[in-house]
């Protein structure tokens, strides 16, 4: 029997709401998504009644939710936001009745499991589908760096969450050296995350303008994507060429330390550069691990193009769950 739930997307910049429909441990309609910015509500609790009156039908008693941080234990933090949840409360709170929280990395596994090949566009190693077995990594950068695991076989698909994005960013050449030099002045530890998100470019920007001596003019974090992707500011630029280069280089760790057979890059800023990522160096840097340079150009490297995986996910996972 076909049931309709609110499907929810919290992460550090943006929260994102849709009713979606489930049938038979399905997702089989996301409707059009809300999207509303977490600095414009004071907590989740707002932002779900300003969904609510947004929303052209009542909502229903039933909630996925996909947050953008650990998802144990009775109060939950979003890494890159001050809103909290308290799970034991959702039902008193929100009126609901079923719900499920899961990592939003997690959530993007769940959806990775369900898609076909339609939500994806070939970045790198083979043009191949993902396999039916084997592990897939997934990483995206956003406000944060989000990492999964997707263990597909024969018994069904088992999702990983991690929180790897917090491995340690490793130089790989000499301007990476004076890079990580330079951010060492403002973190007392570089993780990649430091790199791989909408403040990462900032990072990599005032990284560069010190090193070259030159004065970084870009203050706001939109403005300098804007200016990194079309071009018009050469150091913004150069600051996008070196996120490209990390990303590869962090994919292709993230898959040797799970085993991958295959990866998949979603998040909001892969999305906004799936036409860029195929011109950069992302390949060149996946593939460099030394020895196991030609077993990583045999892995399928894909690129989420669905619009949502988030919200796709955390409803995949609640009708798995309520099926
Ligand atoms: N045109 C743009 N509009 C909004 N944000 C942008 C844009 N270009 C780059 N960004 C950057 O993208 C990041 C937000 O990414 P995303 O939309 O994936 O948000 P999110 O889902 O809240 O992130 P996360 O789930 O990682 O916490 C911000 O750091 C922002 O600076």
């Amino acid at each position: 029997m076909s049931r309709r739930i609110v499907s929810a997307d919290i992460g550090g910049t943006h929260a994102r709401f849709a009713l979606a429909t489930i049938d038979g441990g399905k997702v089989v309609a996301l409707d059009e998504p809300v999207t509303l910015r977490t600095a414009d509500h004071g907590s989740f609790q707002l932002a779900w009644e300003e969904f609510a009156r947004l929303s052209a039908e009542p909502l229903p008693p039933a909630l996925a939710i996909s947050f953008a941080g650990p998802v144990g234990g009775e109060l939950l933090k979003l890494t890159n936001n001050p809103w909290v949840i308290r799970p034991a409360l959702i039902p008193e709170k929100l009126g609901v009745t079923d719900y499920i929280v899961v990592n939003d990395f997690g959530a993007v596994a769940s959806a990775v499991a369900a898609f076909d090949g339609s939500a994806y566009t070939h970045l790198c190693g083979p043009d191949e589908p993902l396999p039916a077995e084997g592990m897939v990594t997934i990483l995206g950068p956003g406000t944060g760096l989000g990492v999964a695991g997707l263990l597909l076989g024969t018994n069904g698909a088992q999702v990983i969450e991690t929180e790897g994005g917090h491995v340690d960013f490793a130089p790989l050449d000499a301007l990476e050296d004076r890079i990580l030099a330079e951010l060492r002045k403002s973190f007392r530890r570089v993780s990649v995350e430091r790199i791989l998100s909408g403040r990462g470019l900032m990072n990599l920007y005032e990284a560069l303008a010190s090193i070259e001596g030159r004065p970084a003019t870009i203050h706001d974090e939109k403005e300098l994507w804007t200016a990194a992707m079309a071009g018009s500011d050469s150091l913004a630029a150069a600051a996008l060429d070196r996120f490209c280069l990390t990303l590869g280089a962090v994919a292709g760790d993230l898959a040797l330390a799970q085993g991958a057979a295959a990866v998949a890059i979603g998040g909001g800023l892969g999305y906004r550069l799936k036409d860029h990522l195929p011109r950069s160096g992302f390949r060149d840097r996946f593939i460099a691990k030394g020895r196991f340079e030609r077993r990583m150009d045999a892995l399928p490297v894909k690129l989420i193009t669905h619009p949502q995986p988030g919200l796709f996910g955390a409803a995949a996972a609640f009708a798995r769950k309520f099926a």
